[in-house]
């Protein structure tokens, strides 16, 4: 049974379902620009009917995530991945059907989203660690360790809003993998940090699927997720359209595509 965002400690066993997306829909509002005369007729027929347009970025998604499974989103750009990689990571709510995660979940989404700008880097870790769950002894412990993934140096003491993107997406990961995740998720970000961080990276989260980790990721890289997913599911205009193997996926939406 998956509880809707259940607390960490969850240890789920193989073919645990993890992650439950059932009956997902997600409206965005369309903001358009209207016209006066547009504004005046819509007073005068009461208000009737929305000046804003809503579109379903998401629209009856569903999908299980078992536990140790490593599974790539994929999908043109606008196709849905990131914001249903943000639903089960809990920053954003489904208007329609549930999302449910067993464990703890760590997310590298926005890089450095829950950094502040104005505290040094040494900061962000502790209060980037809390909200990924981490106690602040578990912090006091791995701090070494963060800092010297993130190879920030002395930066460490620099307030972050002083950072290049690749800087702070070096912190925000070194964070994330140190938090000991049960389910991680990782959307396209990766390719804001150079080739040898990158390398690094990659290297981390296959360990991380080596121990058992279970993995959703977000990424235009075919190569990249073919070498780290198992499984690949496709996305099109905020619908599932393909559900298999990664390699099969990669094929099918480069057909689909071409
Ligand atoms: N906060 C938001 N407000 C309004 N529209 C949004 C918001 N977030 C996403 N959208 C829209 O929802 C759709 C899906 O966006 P999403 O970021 O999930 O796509 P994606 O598949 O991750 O795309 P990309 O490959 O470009 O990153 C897009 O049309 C996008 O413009």
């Amino acid at each position: 049974m998956v509880h809707e965002h259940a607390p960490r400690g969850a240890q789920g066993t193989a073919g645990e379902v993890v992650v439950r997306v059932s009956g997902v829909g997600k409206d965005f509002v369309l903001r358009h620009t209207r016209s006066l005369k547009e504004a005046l007729v819509w007073l005068v027929r009461g208000r009737k009917g929305d000046l804003a347009n809503h579109f379903h970025a998401l629209d009856d998604v569903t999908f299980d995530i078992h536990h140790g499974e490593t599974v790539a989103l994929m999908g043109l750009n606008g196709s849905g991945k990131s914001t249903t990689l943000k639903l089960i990571s809990g920053v954003m709510r489904p208007d329609r059907g549930s999302v449910g995660v067993r464990g703890r979940i760590a997310g590298l989404i926005e890089v450095g989203a829950g950094f502040h700008p104005d505290l040094p880097g040494r900061d962000n870790v502790y209060l980037n660690g809390a909200i990924l769950g981490m106690t602040h002894e578990e912090i006091d412990a791995r701090f070494d360790d963060i800092l010297a993934f993130s190879e920030i140096g002395e930066f460490i003491d620099t307030e972050v809003k002083f950072y290049s993107s690749g800087m702070y997406l070096r912190l925000a990961f070194a964070v994330a993998v140190h938090t000991d995740p049960d389910v991680f998720l990782v959307d396209e970000i990766l390719a804001v940090g150079d080739e040898p961080f990158q390398r690094k990276c990659i290297g981390r989260i296959k360990e991380l699927v080596a121990r058992g980790k279970t993995l959703v990721v977000v990424s235009h890289d075919l190569d990249l997720v073919q070498q780290i997913c198992e499984r690949g599911i496709v996305m099109e205009s905020g619908r599932v359209v393909f559900d298999g193997p990664c390699r099969e996926a990669v094929t099918f939406l480069r057909e689909r595509n071409r």
